[in-house]
């Protein structure tokens, strides 16, 4: 599904060169929950920059579904996102002056699905994450937890092969916190959805099967979570 080959990448300033990841090596199976966890300035989100395909890496390969996505021109590469990658971002992202539905329905209307196909998509992921009640309101009318709902559910409206998640209960408190890792497990389970989990949090760590830890752009520890590392 997700093959990380060899890959490192370094930022240039001038002559010099930062380098920032070392030689990464991991595959995610369909349908695992990984929660890729590091301090801050540990290289995290430059992984998950390359692994999307935001970024193109120095040297190594990130293959997803067969297809090694930094081979790809941008607009392969901007097409291949649209059809295989979810995101799930801190801050939401929802459009404001769009109903939760019309947000949700947005990824479809880029790849032209009718109306009525979008529509009936949108609220059935949107009554799966705990929203079928909230369809016609704006993003402003619900809290952080109901927001973060309706971004997961856009991000899995497209049926993508991954989805991306970038410290997605970041803005949230404790109790929202559960609840949104509690459906993120669900949808893990039920629906087979593969997710890569960028977080702080030890809690997201503690609930993932898998946890890929990173120090100093290296992969420090890969498995079951077993604390932190020093
Ligand atoms: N565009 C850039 N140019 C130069 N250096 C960069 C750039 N982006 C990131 N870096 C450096 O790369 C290192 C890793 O940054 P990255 O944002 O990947 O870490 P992170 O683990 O996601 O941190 P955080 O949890 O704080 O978001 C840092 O030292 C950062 O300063």
């Amino acid at each position: 599904m997700l093959a990380v080959n060899q890959l490192s990448h370094s930022f240039k300033n001038g002559v010099e060169a930062t380098p920032v990841l070392n030689e990464i090596d991991f595959h995610i199976a369909k349908g695992e929950m990984v929660a890729l966890l590091g301090s801050s300035g540990s290289g995290k989100s430059t992984l998950l920059n390359l692994m999307a395909g935001l970024m193109k890496p120095t040297t190594g390969s990130i293959l997803i579904d067969g297809s090694p996505i930094e081979k790809m021109s941008e607009n392969q590469l901007a097409e291949f996102r649209r059809s295989h990658i979810g995101f799930i971002f801190q801050s939401y992202e929802l459009i404001p002056h769009l109903t939760v539905r019309e947000n949700v329905e947005l990824p479809l209307v880029f790849q032209a699905v009718k109306p009525k196909e979008r529509r009936d998509k949108a609220v059935s992921l949107l009554t799966k994450v705990g929203l079928g009640e909230k369809t016609e309101m704006f993003p402003s009318q619900l809290s952080g937890g109901q927001q973060q709902r309706v971004s997961i559910a856009r991000s899995l409206v497209t049926e993508p092969a991954i989805v991306f998640a970038d410290e997605p209960t970041g803005n949230l408190d404790t109790k929202t916190e559960k609840e949104i890792i509690d459906l993120l497990i669900e949808l893990n389970g039920t629906l087979g959805i593969t997710f890569v989990i960028v977080t702080h949090e030890l809690e997201v760590a503690r609930r993932a099967r898998r946890v890929i830890q990173l120090r100093d752009g290296r992969l420090v520890e890969d498995g079951a979570w077993a604390g932190e590392t020093g």
